[in-house]
């Protein structure tokens, strides 16, 4: 295994990309065909975070799990500076500005949003904790904070046509990337 000053140094092949938004914005609908489109590979952080034994205690209040995320970041680190990556996850503040060539913060009409998660079982503090976030813009605050603004690009993502859209967007960018890598 390289050590992390190797890895870093790195010249990445294909761009690292995070998607991200409120539980809820069509993340994984969106990167399930993204990554099948690209090649790219789809990282649900949520999921990894199992695999990689990076939970730790029970939120009761929002009945999740507590990521741990120094090991998270650890078992990640070689895949992200190899590059080709997309990221899934709920929050962005937390992983390493330099993973991220664009950040996606997916966002969706507040009367959806409720819609979908109260379809998916979402009620009390959870629910409108998750509505309160999307109302208020946490989350592309959070990227704006947390990575340099020509970075981050806001996706609306209410309607199926939404999906097929920001796909086609993102597909572009990445083309970009690359016709500016082969300059
Ligand atoms: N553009 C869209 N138009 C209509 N429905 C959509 C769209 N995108 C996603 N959905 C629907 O919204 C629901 C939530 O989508 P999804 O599970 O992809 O969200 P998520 O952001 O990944 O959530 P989580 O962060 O909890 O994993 C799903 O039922 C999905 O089919």
């Amino acid at each position: 295994m390289m050590d992390v000053n190797s890895l870093q140094n790195i010249r990445r092949e294909a761009p690292n990309i995070l998607i991200t938004g409120t539980p809820g914005v069509g993340k994984s609908s969106l990167c399930k065909q993204l990554s099948e489109i690209t090649g790219l590979q789809w990282l649900e952080i949520s999921r990894i975070a199992k695999e990689y034994n990076c939970l730790e205690d029970y939120d009761a209040v929002y009945q999740c799990p507590v990521l741990d995320e120094d090991k998270l970041m650890d078992g990640l680190e070689e895949t992200m500076c190899r590059g080709g990556n997309i990221v899934d996850y709920h929050s962005c503040e937390f992983f390493p500005e330099r993973w991220f060539d664009a950040v996606f913060v997916l966002t969706t009409d507040n009367t959806t949003l409720y819609d979908r998660l109260t379809n998916r079982g979402y009620t009390g503090k959870k629910l409108e904790d998750n509505i309160q976030c999307e109302i208020f813009h946490v989350i592309l605050e959070e990227a704006k904070n947390s990575y340099k603004e020509h970075v981050v690009f806001e996706l609306s993502n209410t309607v199926p046509e939404d999906l097929q859209e920001n796909i086609n967007k993102i597909c572009l960018w990445l083309q970009q990337w690359f016709q500016k890598q082969n300059c």
